[in-house]
């Protein structure tokens, strides 16, 4: 009898993903099987997978079980692990309530940047607690052909080098990653985004992810520029007592970024499911052998 895998295709600012509900954790995901499935020619096509896993079903999530049914299994698209992936997280509520496990209002999904809060509105967006940013010391520089800027190295759960230029077409292709020096500063690679000033608390980027290449938006991505240029306007809310909004464009939509005084970070955006189907079963004996 032949296997079939269900799937699900949706995106968030057209940062996209294959997502798979896996309750019980059944599924031995190889990297090269999520490699297949994100591949835009061969594959189904995506920035990533969303695997989804009942948290108690999970070795990395069964600690986290009481506070979040739900565990996102996150892949890039070249089947490397991420530790956070803050789009995706929105796309997994959406799923959640598109499969009918949760309803509109307050959730909690665990992920391996630990339980994050996410809040699904009544006008379709979600709002995902993202936790604070980690700002580790030393200077960074990212390079693009004969140009190179300062960058600020902001942690999100996951690695960015967030850098300021003149105009978004600096950046060049992005086919391959920016070289970011000291390599040191990011021992397990690095997500980066090129900034410019779009207004008043309102910025917009592009991004070179790790595992995935350029993508049309990156939420991490976007909180990590909200924070750093919190810090470049003297708008860090530790210091001044009043929170931090800024406006992120990204090459598909927007996503607004707040800051509270405390550190916690909370970000907005849309999050849609596109299509459902399963995965053939003659390609996937191929892919997993
Ligand atoms: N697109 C994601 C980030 C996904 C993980 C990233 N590529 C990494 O390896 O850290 C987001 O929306 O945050």
């Amino acid at each position: 009898m032949s296997t079939r895998i269900a799937f699900l295709k949706g995106h968030g600012t057209e940062n996209d993903f294959v997502i798979v509900p896996d309750p019980e954790n059944a599924l031995d995901l190889s990297p090269a099987a999520v490699a297949a499935l994100c591949d835009r020619r061969a594959g189904i096509g995506g920035d990533g997978v969303l695997r989804v896993v009942r948290s108690a079903a999970h070795p990395e999530a069964r600690a986290m079980a009481g506070e979040a049914e739900w565990f996102m299994d996150y892949r890039n698209g070249d089947g490397s692990i991420a530790e956070m992936c803050g789009n995706g997280s929105r796309v997994f509520a959406r799923y959640l309530k598109h499969a009918g496990h949760v309803t509109e209002g307050d959730l909690a999904i665990a992920t391996r940047a630990g339980v994050k809060t996410v809040h699904i509105a009544k006008n379709g967006d979600i709002t995902i607690g993202m936790g604070r940013a980690r700002l580790p010391e030393g200077d960074v520089t990212v390079t693009v052909g004969e140009r190179s800027w300062p960058a600020r190295n902001v942690n999100m759960g996951n690695p960015h080098a967030v850098a300021f230029v003149a105009d978004l077409a600096h950046a060049g292709d992005l086919y391959t990653a920016p070289p970011v020096s000291p390599a040191s500063a990011y021992p397990d690679g690095v997500n980066v985004e090129f900034v410019v000033d779009r207004g008043p608390r309102h910025v917009a980027m592009r991004v070179h992810e790790r595992g995935s290449g350029e993508t049309r938006s990156c939420g991490t991505g976007a909180c990590a520029v909200a924070v750093a240029t919190a810090r470049r306007d003297g708008a860090d809310p530790a210091v001044t007592g009043t929170p931090a909004t800024y406006t992120v464009d990204v090459p598909g939509g927007r996503l607004v970024i707040t800051e509270r005084p405390d550190g916690e970070i909370e970000m907005t955006g849309p999050a849609v499911i596109v299509a459902e189907g399963e995965v053939d079963a003659e390609w996937l004996a191929q892919t997993f052998g």
